[in-house]
């Protein structure tokens, strides 16, 4: 039998076949993103963190547009952040998995996700006050009796 990862994946009902034999279709795009839209409202519902940098980055977002400041660097950073969370949270997931038992591997790999997520948070804070702290500030000076 064909080794796993070699095996031929099976196309669903209706999709093509590119040259290089992998199934391109608009149904198993939705398939996969139906998946992942399911990973985001798990660790919504389940991780009070990543509600807070939901938050945090609808806000961010909102406060360059207003401000008119560069959108780009502070939705990587917000992007960068999430995407660790989930990365964090299906880390936690598989951890508890194969050790519901306390294991200093377990530990090693749990505490190295959280800093992951911590460093990155700190890396958007850093992007987010150079971005909307000046155009923030002027915009402060500029109310009456400011300044
Ligand atoms: N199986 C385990 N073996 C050893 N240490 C563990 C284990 N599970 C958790 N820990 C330690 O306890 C800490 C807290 O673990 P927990 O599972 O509560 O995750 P967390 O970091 O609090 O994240 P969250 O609050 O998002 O669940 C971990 O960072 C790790 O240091």
């Amino acid at each position: 039998m064909t080794p796993g990862p070699l095996r031929a994946r099976r196309c669903l009902p209706g999709e093509a076949v590119n040259s290089a034999g992998s199934a391109l279709s608009w149904k198993r795009w939705r398939r996969s993103a139906g998946f992942a839209w399911a990973g985001v409202t798990h660790a919504y519902r389940t991780q009070p963190n990543f509600r807070i940098e939901t938050w945090a980055a609808a806000l961010a977002a909102l406060l360059a547009l207003w401000l008119r400041a560069p959108l780009a660097p502070v939705a990587l950073a917000c992007a960068l952040v999430l995407a660790l969370e989930l990365v964090n949270t299906a880390l936690e997931a598989v951890v508890d998995l194969v050790s519901p038992e306390r294991h200093p591997l377990a530990k090693v790999a749990k505490d190295a996700a959280a800093a992951a997520v911590l460093l990155a948070s700190l890396g958007a804070l850093l992007v987010g006050l150079s971005t909307l702290g000046p155009p923030l500030w002027a915009w402060l000076r500029g109310l009456p009796g400011v300044g």
